[in-house]
């Protein structure tokens, strides 16, 4: 550590001044804080208490309505979160950091006494992506806006990601960075490596780019057309003990965030964070109050490697369990393979202090043989600590009355320009100009997450059909090529954009009538979440943050009104994708003012970040109660 500060020009001449006269200010704050906490905490202990383990169900707490779950024996194995709408404002507390920000201090006691109180954190959120600086999918779209709904909400809110340079015009995102003249070395992979940080304070968050030169190479954050990076295990070791330093040596608007921090480390990409936090910092008495929470937004990707690869990490060699994972035997490659590797993402789960998912149907999912991708009983085993928050969306960037990248602006009051967004887009893509003829669009990775190989089975029947179908995106070869040769043979009714293009996403989502997703596991999912706010009905499999989202339509109820926002299908298959997709295909063509109900109701909907960032509030409040992760 000492090595790491010295190599640090910046912080060592100027932040002991600095530091010290934040820490005796912040001292008295958070020693008022701390009893301000207390109280808080206790209040709610004593509501259980007085209702009996048995009988706590619900608890009304700072806007969150809290669930308690038990096991067969009636024991309380943990907590579901009910979103409550926001009562008004909450009053502003503290970080209960020792690290003073001037957003902190209530001196007025009747003022403190009369209002519940919020606290707020010093959060550090640690993500291969971040959107606009770098997006390959939802994870840069949440690490994107999650951090300003949170800075909003008067948290200290700092996010760590690498400085991409691919040589391209996609550089000119980094420009607003500027060079912290902060130097650290990181000691992994057999050497020691040199790490720079740049900085950009943004919409209230202080974004920090790791500058070193594996981020500096054509291709996207994990690969380029010759495949993954072979030595992305090297490029986010880097990343996540540079997180782990930022907020000790990084004095951001003067201050550093400091040790009582809580760190969001997000997929298998930061995964090492919280195993370094427990292995490197804490058996050192540093980041001792610190908590780390592992953001899951897809299990399918763990990080896994050979287990000779464990001495690249840079962690103490006592610390291979953590880390360790034996493949069951069939996936052996051979009789003489071991099985054994090393799993970033599992280490992350068993040092993490909580586990969040994007959604609470996922959160679920992930501890059942089926979805847990051989981690199910590890988390399963930490069910306590385990919960799912569904994302919500930038609503300025997704927003049909404001949108840049579409032809003509609509809304809830008035929808006229959704069909000339039609129109344009079917003229964009050389398609018939048929207002009236169903268009059905997708959106998305080329994988087999996302049931690309349904919607390749079920094409050539929805096509003998009058409608239209775009497809945008990019991934497996296979369904690249598929996607060219079905738009060289049904020119007047396919078109397949093979590529990652942000502008075309939005004048699909807002241009067609259907979108289709039917994801064989979907952790949440954003695109349905947009179609609906574009008067666009989702037609989608059933599972994770899908199933959670998309209420099927039911023409009977509400007194014949109708209820819910598109159609849900269950199981996947081609022929319940395709009869889903009739259902809406005919709801659309013979029930127009029921089809005009289902994109008011998804219109209509609130998916802000507000809904789920009370929610996180409530996990973080749980984190920082118990203590943290030791060995
Ligand atoms: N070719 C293309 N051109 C332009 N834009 C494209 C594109 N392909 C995809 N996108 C965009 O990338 C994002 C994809 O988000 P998703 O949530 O659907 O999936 P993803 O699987 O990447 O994310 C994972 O993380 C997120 C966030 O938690 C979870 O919602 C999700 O379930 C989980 O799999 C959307 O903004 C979409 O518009």
């Amino acid at each position: 550590m000492e090595t790491l500060l010295r190599s640090c020009p910046t912080f060592t001449a100027k932040s002991p001044v600095k530091l010290g006269v934040g820490k005796q200010f912040a001292f008295c704050s958070f020693a008022f804080s701390k009893q301000r906490s207390c109280n808080v905490k206790l209040r709610a202990i004593r509501r259980s208490s007085q209702d009996g383990s048995s009988s706590v169900e619900d608890v009304r707490k700072d806007s969150v309505l809290l669930g308690a779950e038990k096991d067969e024996s009636g024991s309380i194995v943990g907590f579901r979160l009910i979103p409550q709408s926001v009562p008004g404002d909450t009053k502003i507390s503290n970080s209960g950091d020792n690290i003073s920000n001037d957003k902190e201090v209530i001196v007025d006691d009747d003022l403190v006494d009369k209002r519940p109180t919020k606290v707020t954190y010093n959060i550090v959120f640690v993500s291969s992506e971040a959107s606009p600086y770098s997006k390959t999918g939802g994870l840069g779209d949440v690490c994107g806006s999650l951090p300003i709904a949170l800075a909003a909400r008067e948290h200290r809110v700092m996010v760590v990601t690498p400085r991409y340079l691919s040589g391209g015009p996609s550089d000119k995102k980094f420009a607003g960075a500027v060079d912290l003249d902060c130097r650290i070395k990181v000691s992994c992979s057999g050497g020691v490596h040199e790490v720079a940080f740049f900085h950009e304070y943004r919409a209230g968050v202080d974004w920090v780019f790791v500058d070193h030169p594996s981020f500096h190479r054509p291709g996207n954050p994990y690969g380029d057309a010759y495949g993954a990076f072979g030595d992305n295990q090297f490029r986010f070791t880097l990343l996540s003990h540079a997180a782990c330093e930022a907020p000790l040596v990084l004095p951001l608007g003067g201050f550093t965030y400091g040790e009582k921090c809580l760190f969001l480390a997000n997929d298998w990409h930061t995964g090492l964070v919280p195993v370094l936090l427990a292995a490197k910092y804490r058996p050192y008495g540093v980041y001792k109050d610190a908590r780390s929470i592992v953001v899951i937004h897809n299990l399918a990707h763990q990080g896994v490697e050979p287990a000779s690869t464990y001495n690249n990490f840079g962690l103490p060699p006592e610390w291979y369990g953590a880390l360790g994972w034996v493949f069951p035997t069939w996936a052996r490659t051979h009789a003489l393979d071991t099985g054994e590797a090393v799993n970033i993402l599992k280490g992350a789960i068993v040092t993490a202090d909580r586990i969040l998912t994007v959604s609470q149907g996922y959160s679920w999912e992930i501890t059942t043989p089926e979805g847990g991708n051989g981690l199910h009983e590890l988390l399963g085993s930490r069910k306590s600590v385990l919960n799912g928050i569904t994302n919500g969306i930038d609503v300025d960037e997704w927003n049909p009355s404001l949108d840049e990248h579409i032809p003509s602006h609509y809304s809830l009051d008035d929808l006229s320009g959704k069909i000339e967004c039609k129109i344009a887009l079917q003229r964009e893509l050389g398609l018939p100009v048929r207002p009236d003829c169903p268009l059905i669009g997708f959106v998305g990775r080329l994988d087999y997450q996302k049931g690309i190989d349904i919607i390749l089975s079920g094409t050539p029947d929805l096509l003998q059909d009058d409608v239209q179908f775009i497809m945008l995106g990019s991934g497996e070869k296979q369904y690249e090529d598929w996607m060219r040769a079905t738009e060289a043979t049904i020119k007047d009714k396919f078109r397949g954009w093979v590529g990652f293009n942000v502008p075309i996403s939005h004048r699909i989502t807002a241009g067609c009538d259907i979108l289709l997703m039917p994801s064989r596991f979907e952790p949440c999912g954003l695109n349905q979440l947009y179609a609906m706010r574009y008067g666009t009905i989702p037609v989608v499999h059933g599972t994770g943050g899908l199933g959670d989202t998309v209420k099927t339509f039911n023409p009977f109820a509400d007194e014949g009104k109708g209820e819910g926002t598109g159609w849900a299908f269950k199981p996947l298959t081609r022929e319940t994708m395709l009869d889903a997709l009739w259902v809406a295909i005919e709801t659309y063509r013979k029930h127009k003012s029921s089809w005009l109900g289902l994109m008011k109701r998804g219109m209509e909907r609130d998916y802000s970040w507000d809904n789920a960032a009370v929610q996180y509030e409530q996990v973080f409040k749980w984190v920082f109660t118990d203590p943290p992760y030791v060995s």
